[in-house]
């Protein structure tokens, strides 16, 4: 018997129904957050993706204050700014792993309407070969360095949004390595997956207040940074990292600010890291009902996707190990 010609209506009713129950129940709600004339506050502003946020963020009419260790670089990009935007930014010379100084420069700074704790260490390593006080680095100034920056700015920008009633950003700098954990970051991969954690808590407690937190996904990007990093990256970090294209500090702070200013919780920054943020979006949280739908319909394909990846990954660790044992006899 051929289906009743009303069932068939349901296959573009239900999809339709299913989009506005979505659009219905999708958390945080939407929100814009306009940086034109607001006070922008960036960590590791002085160098790479920071330097090139910093740099679009004045570009856009934003008032920039950027943070960073070495006094020398601090100035060098705050010349390079106001060469390229004709703004002067305001500079503090300051280690994140401080708690004390950073609430000095951030009161210093006056209240923030968008955070970015974009500074980060990276030091590929085996986990055997690492020594402990280089793990303790990069969880220092990778998750506490960000538990100092959002304590010390939090009460300004509450007081802040509600003097004047706009939303308010607290964006956090993760990396693809803060998605999936990758061979020679344990450390890496550990200080980045725990953003995660504070981001998605934080979301909760700072809603009320209409701000916005966003975490940032970045692949490889070229930066001075990488360029440190790549000399000492293990050869399976190294093919493992592969699976994603590089990108330039510009892109990725382009992407960053739009995501930012669009209030996104996850904001990836290339194809590979869309893929890997529909991938892992387990129980974020999600404003945007199409994103929501995309997760919804492609869930069981992307599971498969992810299995994929990581049978390449375990097969290049296989003949990586097989490649040195029969160099070793
Ligand atoms: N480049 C890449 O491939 C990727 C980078 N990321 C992330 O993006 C962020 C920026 O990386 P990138 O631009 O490459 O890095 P860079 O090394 O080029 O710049 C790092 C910035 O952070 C500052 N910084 C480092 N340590 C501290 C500290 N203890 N206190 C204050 N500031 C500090 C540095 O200044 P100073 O040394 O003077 O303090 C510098 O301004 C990091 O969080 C990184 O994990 C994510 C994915 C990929
Ligand atoms: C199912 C879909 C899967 C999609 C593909 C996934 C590819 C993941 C590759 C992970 C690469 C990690 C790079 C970290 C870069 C970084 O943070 C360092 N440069 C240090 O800063």
């Amino acid at each position: 018997m051929a289906p009743s010609p009303y069932l068939l209506l349901l296959i573009p009713i239900l999809p339709i129904f299913f989009l506005l129950v979505l659009a219905l129940i999708v958390r945080p709600r939407p929100s814009k957050i306009p940086i034109k004339g607001r006070h922008v506050f960036i960590t590791g502003g002085s160098s790479g993706i920071g330097l090139a946020i910093a740099r679009l963020a004045a570009a856009e009419g934003a008032r920039v204050s950027i943070l960073a260790r070495n006094h020398s670089r601090l100035d060098l990009a705050r010349n390079a700014i106001r060469l390229a935007t004709g703004i002067d930014v305001a500079v503090y010379s300051v280690d994140v792993r401080d708690s004390e100084a950073v609430a000095r420069a951030i009161e210093d700074a006056g209240p923030i309407d968008v955070l970015i704790c974009n500074q980060g260490v990276f030091l590929p390593q085996g986990l055997e070969k690492q020594e402990l006080d280089e793990i303790k680095f990069m969880v220092d100034v990778n998750l506490m360095g960000t538990f100092h920056l959002i304590k010390a700015a939090l009460p300004g920008m509450k007081l802040r949004t509600r003097e004047i009633d706009l939303p308010a950003s607290i964006a956090i700098m993760s990396s693809q390595g803060g998605q999936v954990g990758v061979y020679g970051y344990t450390a890496y991969s550990a200080s980045k997956f725990a953003l995660r954690g504070l981001a998605e808590a934080l979301q909760h407690e700072v809603i009320a207040d209409k701000i916005y937190v966003s975490l940032i996904f970045p692949s490889d990007t070229e930066t001075p940074g990488l360029v440190e990093e790549i000399r000492r990256r293990p050869e399976i970090t190294k093919i493992i990292a592969r699976s994603s294209g590089g990108m330039t500090a510009d892109d990725v702070a382009k992407k960053s600010l739009d995501g930012i200013k669009a209030g996104r919780f996850f904001i990836p920054c290339n194809f590979e890291g869309f893929m890997l943020s529909v991938a892992t979006a387990g129980l974020s949280p999600q404003s945007s009902f199409a994103a929501a739908f995309l997760e919804i319909s492609t869930a069981s394909i992307m599971r498969f996707a992810a299995l994929c990846f990581q049978w390449s990954w375990y097969s290049a660790i296989e003949n990586w190990h097989a490649k040195n044992l029969s160099k070793r006899s």
